[in-house]
């Protein structure tokens, strides 16, 4: 039987624990790799920005649950900001808005786009669980699944330059999201690792912390899963209907 320690690790060493769960980031991912190399093709590369953009409109949500959990007055002052990061202040700016562009970069339509209609049911699936996670366990759980930020930044700048290289039919404007982006996710990860080094103290805590961290690269790598296997979308209400006989039950 094996035994789980009750002994917390210090500072450096749940740090590290939390390190250590990079190599499952997405950036492995046979699609990612594939991605970066040139291999996929115009409508691969617009699939992968249409279901991005579901877990895109998941991260105001997920940072209010956060919110919301948490008794700690200074750690929701804090987290408040990251509410405005996707949505922006009006209309038309922050990173929606830059993902919108993005979208329009790759050909696709803004209409296809905000319809869902290219969200792959995994990648719903998996977002849809992300949001649940943060909205039912404890605020640093929630916290602590933010920390694949952590690796995001190098991978973003790499994606950048890997799509310069190999698919320059890409309108340059689309790169806005990635460049406010990255900044952004160095500087909000670093926080983010300290609120999680603060208040996840006792080995449980810890535990929980990692556990967390490790189910958000889950996450993630189920989103490529779904983009990767193919076109095929979650059935929506019209396509249900359709499959009725005409004039069945009417
Ligand atoms: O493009 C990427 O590879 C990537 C990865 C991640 C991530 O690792 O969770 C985020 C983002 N982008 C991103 O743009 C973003 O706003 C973001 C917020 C969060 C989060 O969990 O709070 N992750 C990410």
């Amino acid at each position: 039987m094996t035994q789980t320690s009750t002994i917390a690790s210090t500072r450096e060493e749940f740090a590290a624990r939390l390190y250590g769960l990079r190599g499952r980031y997405w950036d492995t991912h046979p699609f990612h790799l594939r991605l970066h190399s040139g291999g996929c093709t115009p409508p691969e590369l617009r699939r992968w920005v249409a279901n991005r953009w579901y877990y895109q409109l998941c991260l105001t949500r997920k940072n209010a649950a956060i919110i919301a959990n948490c008794p700690l007055p200074e750690i929701r002052r804090e987290w408040t900001r990251r509410l405005g990061q996707q949505d922006g202040p009006q209309e038309g700016e922050g990173g929606l808005a830059d993902w919108l562009v993005l979208a329009e970069a790759v050909g696709l339509d803004r209409a296809e786009v905000l319809d869902e209609r290219h969200v792959a049911r995994g990648v719903r699936f998996a977002v849809d669980g992300y949001l649940h996670f943060c909205q039912t366990r404890p605020w640093t759980e929630g916290v602590a699944a933010a920390l694949t930020e952590m690796f995001s930044p190098d991978h973003m700048a790499e994606r950048v330059i890997a799509w310069q290289k190999h698919y320059d039919w890409i309108d340059p404007a689309g790169y806005a999201y990635f460049e406010h982006r990255i900044p952004d996710a160095r500087r909000d990860s670093a926080r983010t690792l300290d609120v999680v080094l603060d208040h996840c103290v006792t080995a449980e805590q810890q535990r929980a912390a990692v556990s967390a961290l490790a189910f958000k690269c889950e996450v993630l790598r189920a989103m490529l899963d779904a983009v990767d296997y193919g076109p095929e979308t979650a059935a929506t209400v019209e396509a249900a209907e359709a499959l009725v006989p005409a004039g069945a039950g009417r």
